[in-house]
């Protein structure tokens, strides 16, 4: 089984959870991508739902694959929200935004009432931090952000795409960070979110409520 088959399996078996008449938050990447095309299968014969994505490209796949979409702003609520992640511990905690939708996927998984991360089997680790943590920043702020998060330790890389700075969907900048040795995931958070021109960081703490792992060929479904 390679692992974007792992990814299928473990989006199938997601989008079980959904129902008529549900509003359901779209995640990013090539996991999400597949819930996407499962979900758009699912509509074409006749599951009636709304979707909010969380990026430019989600929008412009569910638009593709027929899924009626609306806006956060246009949702009184989201019954579930499905995403990808990049890494995922023990304690359901997660590093997101390897594809750099970390912003809005974090705002529409804080609004969902359920929250379901969906992932192959390599995604799973003993503790957080092999993948480099992404956290977004405003542009003006980024060159000092950059110099204070060297000065803790933290190495950043402003990430580059194409020769160029990366741009998030709100037109910022991402740096990605080496937490490897950091051991209070909690603090650093906190201490992350206290730094002006920080919008927002990768790391998902207490946010997911079921992660469904494909494993081989079968989704394992962890829950709370
Ligand atoms: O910004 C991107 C998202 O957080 C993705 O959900 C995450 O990077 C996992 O992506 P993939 O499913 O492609 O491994």
């Amino acid at each position: 089984m390679s692992l974007d088959q792992e990814k299928q399996i473990a989006a199938k078996e997601a989008v079980k959870y959904i129902k008529s008449g549900m509003t359901v938050g779209l995640g990013t990447g090539s996991t999400a991508a597949h819930m996407v095309n499962e979900l758009g299968k699912l509509v074409l014969n006749g599951l009636k739902i709304v979707g909010v994505p969380s990026s430019e490209t989600t929008k412009k796949l569910a638009t593709e694959k027929g899924i009626p979409l609306i806006t956060l702003e246009n949702a009184s609520s989201i019954d579930v929200y499905i995403d990808g992640a990049d890494e995922f511990d023990s304690y359901m905690q997660l590093i997101k935004g390897g594809g750099g939708a970390l912003l809005r996927e974090k705002i529409l998984t804080y609004n969902s009432d359920l929250v379901i991360i969906i992932a192959d089997s390599q995604k799973e680790v003993k503790r957080l931090g092999d993948f480099k943590l992404p956290v977004e920043t405003i542009p003006f702020a980024t060159q000092k952000i950059e110099k204070l998060l060297n000065k803790m330790g933290l190495q950043p890389k402003l990430r580059i795409k194409d020769g160029k700075n990366f741009i998030t969907d709100e037109g910022n900048f991402i740096l990605d960070l080496n937490i490897a040795d950091i051991t209070n995931i909690p603090a650093l958070e906190s201490n992350l979110k206290q730094i002006p021109g920080i919008v927002e960081t990768g790391l998902f703490l207490d946010m997911a409520d079921i992660i469904i792992v494909g494993k081989g060929e079968t989704a394992i479904t962890i829950k709370k």
